[in-house]
């Protein structure tokens, strides 16, 4: 077995990190938060996603797995930093990557595989982590391995797909590839495939996402159209999707997240041939907006109008709030409203004409409110997210204490007859 330095201990290096100490090799999990890592030496993970406490839990109790804050040298480097996107230059943020590279640099020695997993556009590897690796004056290929092996799970699946995933692996030359996959094979159980190189792994991983990116564009346009002709959109999917080639997705308030909304842009850094991707990217953020419309059908003018977003999870059962398409709401909300109140941290400002609560999400800079809180006084509810806990809502009880009983279900995840007998007025997405 080996040793590994894992660098990012977030929602893909936390479960990387456990899972490579619980299959014997010798972990250092490096993060740069040093609260993160100090509470993680307590055993207290922060992230809400299922089995990774105890995973965790049990690689700190082997001794394998070491939350550390300094660097530590080992025979493999898994970079697992984040790689915004940088909206107003309209390129990806690489500068988390430069900052690990130096640290890798700073302990890298011959013989050492250095694996970046952050997902990136194409030529990342290639063109910006080997020079700055190539400062530590080791040359990668001879000196030392160089792969691409972008991550592919999917966040409250995390670590069943760790193990059960494919993997795309991407050398610099065959040796890095060789080194690289020994790593993944000692807890992969899905294939692992060599790609010709770095920079056609880093496509692969950005096709992924744009693919499912443009499909629920098609399911969000097929949404509207419906509405146009007044048909149930989500009734009329499950019938076309009885064909034997026909799998369309599900439409929503819009695509969130760190990952779908934005590494579709990455296949432009290099590109002028993007048509279809920004036309796709476009229909998905422009579904706030109908969901606005929705609620002018059910409102008519929404000023002085209390709605209650129900979810600012980016998805359901999960607590990440990036790029979420309920707080892009909230934000709608208070523009239609006209805020006497302006955000002041960032995050979704706090007017009382918008309530919101998430039984998922822990976030001191929201005003997140109880279920009965929020809906107090409110003349709509609109779901954002599908949590499990709100097919557990009760109309019945929410009507008695809202101004007006109106809500837009834009997960298609509520029973509309219970809500329609309760005396609500519905629309859904
Ligand atoms: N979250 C997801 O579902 C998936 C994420 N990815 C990709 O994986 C990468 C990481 O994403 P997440 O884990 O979600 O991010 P995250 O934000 O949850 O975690 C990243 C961690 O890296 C730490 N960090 C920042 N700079 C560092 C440095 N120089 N050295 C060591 N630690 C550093 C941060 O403190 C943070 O704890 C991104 O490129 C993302 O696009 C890929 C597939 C799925
Ligand atoms: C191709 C693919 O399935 N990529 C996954 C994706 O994870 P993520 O949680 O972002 O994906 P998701 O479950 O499709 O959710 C993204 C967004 O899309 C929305 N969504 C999803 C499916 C659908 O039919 N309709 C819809 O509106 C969700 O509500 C959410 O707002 O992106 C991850 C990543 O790269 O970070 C990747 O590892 C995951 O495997």
């Amino acid at each position: 077995m080996s040793s590994v330095c894992v660098h990012g201990l977030g929602y893909i290096g936390l479960p990387t990190a456990a899972m490579l100490a619980t299959h014997d090799h010798d972990v250092y999990g490096y993060d740069t938060d040093g609260v993160l890592t100090a509470a993680l030496r307590e055993g207290d993970v922060k992230l809400d996603e299922p089995g990774l406490e105890a995973l965790v839990v049990r690689a700190l109790e082997s001794g394998r797995l070491r939350a550390v804050d300094d660097v530590a040298a080992a025979e493999y480097h898994v970079i697992c930093v984040p790689t915004p996107f940088d909206e107003e230059r309209r390129e990806a943020d690489l500068d988390y990557v430069a900052d690990a590279a130096q640290a890798v640099g700073s302990v890298l020695r011959e013989g050492d595989t250095v694996i970046l997993e952050s997902t990136v556009p194409p030529e990342t590897t290639e063109e910006h982590l080997r020079p700055l690796l190539e400062e530590s004056g080791l040359v990668a290929g001879r000196d030392f391995g160089l792969a691409y092996c972008p991550e592919t799970v999917l966040p409250g699946n995390i670590i069943a797909e760790l193990r059960e995933n494919d993997r795309i692996i991407g050398g610099v030359d065959d040796r890095s590839a060789t080194a690289a996959v020994r790593l993944y094979e000692s807890f992969v159980e899905g294939e692992i495939r060599t790609a010709a190189d770095p920079t056609t792994a880093e496509f692969v991983k950005l096709i992924q996402n744009t693919a499912r990116d443009v499909e629920i564009a098609l399911a969000n346009e097929i949404a509207r159209i419906a509405h146009d002709y007044g048909i149930d959109s989500r009734e009329a999917i499950a019938m076309a999707n009885a064909h034997p080639r026909v799998e369309i997705l599900q439409p929503g308030p819009g695509v969130g997240g760190h990952c779908l909304p934005i590494d579709p842009w990455f296949l432009g850094v290099g590109s002028d041939s993007l048509d279809l991707v920004p036309t796709a990217r476009a229909v998905n953020d422009g579904m706030i907006g109908f969901v606005v419309e929705l609620l002018e059908e059910l409102l008519s003018d929404l000023d002085g109008k209390r709605i209650a977003v129900f979810g600012v999870a980016y998805k359901g059962n999960v607590d990440d709030t990036r790029m979420s398409p309920g707080l892009e709401l909230v934000r709608e909300l208070q523009h239609e409203q006209k805020p006497s109140t302006p955000a002041t941290d960032g995050g979704a400002p706090d007017t009382p004409g918008v309530a919101i609560h998430d039984p998922h999400v822990v976030d001191s800079t929201l005003r997140l409110l109880d279920a009965e809180d929020a809906v107090a006084g409110a003349h709509a509810v609109v779901i954002t997210a599908d949590h499990d806990e709100f097919t557990e809502l009760d109309p019945g009880r929410l009507r008695g204490l809202m101004a007006e009983p109106n809500v837009v279900d834009t997960k298609g995840m509520l029973d509309v007859d219970r809500w329609r007998n309760a005396g609500f007025d519905v629309r859904r997405v």
